[in-house]
C-alpha cells in the first residue's frame, strides 16, 4: 500500500462564499497574483450542483496588475484593490454593483480594508474608481459613478429607444413588443416596465428577453413595475419600484445592483420632471436603495453577507476532470 504521503496532493483554493440582496458570488483571495482564472474554472466553481454555486465570481486582485490600472491609480492612488468579475458563464463584465459590496465586505474579512471608521474605502473596477462607505445600518453605499441613456437626447425625450420582448406574459405565439430604455451604469441594461406585479410574476426568465436592437454587447434586462412614491418619516419623498432581472452571461438572478440604478434611472425618467431622487428597488432577494447624486453620479446601497469560508478541491471538481 503507497503511504499518504506518496499520494498526490489535490490542488486545493481557498474561497469564501457571500451575496448581496441574493445575487451570489465566490470570492477568491488572489492578492499575490497566483491564480490563473480560466473561463473553465469560473463555470466549473459557479455550477450549482457540481460546484460551489454562485451567479458570478469576484477575485481580489491589485490594481497595478491591469491594463486600466495605470489610470485607475493616476486617479486614485488608494485604489489599490483591483474587484476581478465574472459572469457564471466566464465572461468578463465591466461592473457589478452587488459584487463591489460583497468585496468591500469580503476585504474587511481579510483585513485588507477597514471601514468601521468612516473612512471611504477606492476600488478599481473594469468601469473605472468605485467608492464604497459603510452606513450605520450596516449596509454599504457605493458611489457607482456616472451613468448615462445611451440613446442619446431621442431616448431622454421620448423615454424610449429598444424595444423588448419579454416571454411567456401572453398567449402561446402573441409576444408583445414593448417598449424599453436603454441606460449604462459602466455596463449595458435595458428596462421595460409591464403593468402589474402579476404580469412581472408571469413572466418567463428562464429565457433571455428579446431586446431590438441587440446591442453588439448584449444586456442585461429589468423588467419593472413602478411602484409610485411615498414620503418616509424624514421628509424625503421616495420611488419605489419592484424588478425581476435576466442578466447577461448569468441567465436569472435574484438582483442585480446595477440594474436597480438602471431601473430607477428609467422609471424616474419617465415619471418626468419633479420625480424623487431616491428610489427603493424591490428585487427577489431583499431590497435596495438607489440615490442621484448633485455630480451625475448614481449611489447603490443594500446589505453585502459573506455565509462560508472553505477550500475547494480543484481535482474534483467536475468540469475540470
Ligand atoms: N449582478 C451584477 C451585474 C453583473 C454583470 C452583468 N451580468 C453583466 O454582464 O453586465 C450587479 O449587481 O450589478
Amino acid at each position: 500500500m503507497t503511504s499518504p504521503a506518496a499520494q498526490p496532493q489535490p490542488a486545493r483554493l481557498a474561497f469564501t462564499k457571500g451575496h448581496g440582496t441574493q445575487n451570489d458570488f465566490v470570492l477568491l483571495d488572489d492578492r499575490h497574483d497566483e491564480l490563473d482564472l480560466t473561463p473553465t474554472l469560473v463555470r466549473a466553481l459557479t455550477d450549482r450542483r457540481a460546484g460551489l454555486g454562485g451567479d458570478g465570481v469576484v477575485r481580489v486582485a491589485r490594481t497595478a496588475t491591469f491594463p486600466e490600472g495605470a489610470a485607475i491609480l493616476a486617479e486614485e492612488p488608494a485604489a489599490e484593490w483591483f474587484m476581478d468579475y465574472r459572469n457564471a458563464d466566464g465572461t468578463v463584465a465591466q461592473m457589478c454593483g452587488n459584487g463591489v459590496r460583497v468585496f468591500a465586505a469580503y476585504l474587511e474579512h481579510l483585513g485588507l480594508a477597514d471601514l468601521a471608521d468612516g473612512a471611504g474605502l477606492a476600488l478599481g473596477t473594469r468601469a473605472g474608481v468605485r467608492r464604497v462607505r459603510k452606513e450605520d445600518t450596516g449596509w454599504y453605499a457605493v458611489d457607482m459613478g456616472r451613468w448615462s441613456f445611451p440613446g442619446g437626447e431621442g431616448a431622454v425625450s421620448d423615454g424610449f429607444d429598444a424595444e423588448v420582448v419579454v416571454h411567456g406574459m401572453e398567449g402561446a405565439g402573441q409576444d408583445v413588443a414593448r417598449p424599453a430604455l436603454s441606460v449604462d451604469l459602466g455596463n449595458p441594461h435595458t428596462v421595460v416596465a409591464v403593468p402589474s406585479d402579476t404580469d412581472l410574476a408571469r413572466a418567463d426568465l428562464t429565457r433571455a428577453p428579446d431586446v431590438l436592437p441587440l446591442p453588439p454587447q448584449g444586456t442585461n434586462v429589468e423588467v419593472v413595475v413602478p411602484l409610485g412614491e411615498e414620503t418616509s418619516v424624514d421628509g424625503t419623498v421616495v420611488g419605489r419600484v419592484r424588478m425581476r432581472v435576466h442578466e447577461r452571461g448569468v441567465g436569472e438572478t435574484r438582483s442585480c445592483g446595477t440594474g436597480a440604478c438602471a431601473a430607477a434611472l428609467a422609471v424616474r425618467a419617465w415619471a418626468g420632471a419633479g420625480s424623487p431622487d431616491v428610489w427603493m428597488v424591490e428585487v427577489p432577494g431583499g431590497t435596495v436603495r438607489v440615490r442621484l447624486l448633485d455630480d451625475g453620479h448614481v449611489e447603490l446601497a443594500g446589505p453585502a453577507a459573506l455565509v462560508a469560508h472553505g477550500e475547494v478541491d480543484l481535482d474534483a471538481l467536475a468540469a475540470l476532470s
